[in-house]
């Protein structure tokens, strides 16, 4: 199998960019979320809320109709605009032009979805995180990877990963196969799993933070936000991914000694961001 870097402490310090002093919310970036369908709008609220928690300015939230509410009363501090469609995603517009883009939690796979997402990839120039059923969907369309922005960042767990480049015999064919994926349609591949290995062309980063308490419904949900929150403040893909996996994981190794494996949840990484960017002792 191809040997790794590890994703460091060290390494992080040396891309942290920490906030300056004279900052204000429109220097910060405005990610959007795009995210959530019947049943599965907390997919949404977890991406957007660790999104504004990853330090971006602004984060605007595009959901169905059936999201509007709850959105508006889980996280007052995100901005909400909505489909015309009440249960899923069918045509997506923004009314601004967003740093960068997360979407995929939750959104199902309808057709009215796929389409959305389809004319979505045509028109955006933003970084662009995919996850979850943007992958699905690109899966059974994978020409549809021309159409994003190079160094996109595609965030599949092992069942998603197996959907876009099929199965593999041996751990060395699920590597092989990944990175011929990221030199073929210029992404960036995080291959989420214990540990999260990233995949930038033939270069293999693996993390050294999180635990099996991030296996908990939602876990993935909250990457994608932080790294969409990454991304709006102008880290750089390559850069972004391997900061936000290893924010990621630190919420759950800080986290740990006071809840247990059992009692964490997607929503204990959101509360321990701060404590993560804190350990970083700059
Ligand atoms: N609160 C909400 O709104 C939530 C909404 N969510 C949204 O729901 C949608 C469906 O997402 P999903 O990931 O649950 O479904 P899907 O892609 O079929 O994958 C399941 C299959 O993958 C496998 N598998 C997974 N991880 C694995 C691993 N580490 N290692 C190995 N295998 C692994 C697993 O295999 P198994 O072990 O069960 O055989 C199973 O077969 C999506 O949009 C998501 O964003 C969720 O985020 C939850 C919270
Ligand atoms: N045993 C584990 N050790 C470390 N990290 C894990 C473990 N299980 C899951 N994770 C992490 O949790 C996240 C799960 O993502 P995902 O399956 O997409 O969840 P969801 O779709 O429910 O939000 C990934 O970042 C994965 O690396
Ligand atoms: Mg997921």
């Amino acid at each position: 199998m191809k040997s790794s870097y590890l994703i460091t402490k060290e390494e992080i310090l040396k891309l942290y960019k920490p906030i300056d002093s004279k900052a204000h919310k429109g220097t910060q970036g405005h990610a959007v979320i795009i995210a959530g369908s019947y049943g599965k709008i907390g997919a949404a609220v977890l991406a957007s809320k660790s999104c504004l928690k990853t330090g971006c300015g602004l984060v605007t939230t595009f959901v169905p109709k059936c999201g509007y509410q709850i959105l508006q009363i889980s996280i007052p501090e995100v901005m909400v605009a909505t489909d015309e469609n009440v249960n899923f995603i069918t045509n997506i517009h923004l009314p601004l032009i967003p740093q960068a883009v997360g979407i995929g939690p939750g959104i199902g796979k309808e057709l009215g979805a796929q389409k959305a997402l389809f004319e979505f990839l045509r028109v955006n120039k933003a970084p662009l995180v995919l996850d979850a059923d943007a992958l699905n969907i690109i899966s059974e369309n994978l020409s549809w990877l021309e159409l994003v922005p190079e160094d996109t960042i595609l965030t599949p767990h092992p069942k998603e990963l197996e959907r876009l480049i099929g199965k593999w015999n041996s751990e060395a064919e699920k590597f092989q196969k990944t990175i011929a994926f990221s030199e073929k349609y210029k992404v960036i591949v995080v291959m989420k799993g214990a540990p999260t290995y990233i995949i930038n062309r033939t270069s293999v980063y693996e993390n050294t933070t999180g635990n099996a308490a991030l296996a908990t419904a939602g876990s993935g949900d909250t990457l994608t936000g932080i790294l969409t929150s990454l991304l709006a403040q102008g880290y750089e893909p390559k850069y972004a991914s391997k900061f936000g996996v290893y924010l990621h994981g630190l919420t759950a190794d800080l986290a740990l000694p006071k809840t247990g494996y059992e009692s964490f949840t997607a929503s204990t990484i959101i509360k321990y961001l701060g404590k993560a960017f804190l350990s970083l002792d700059v």
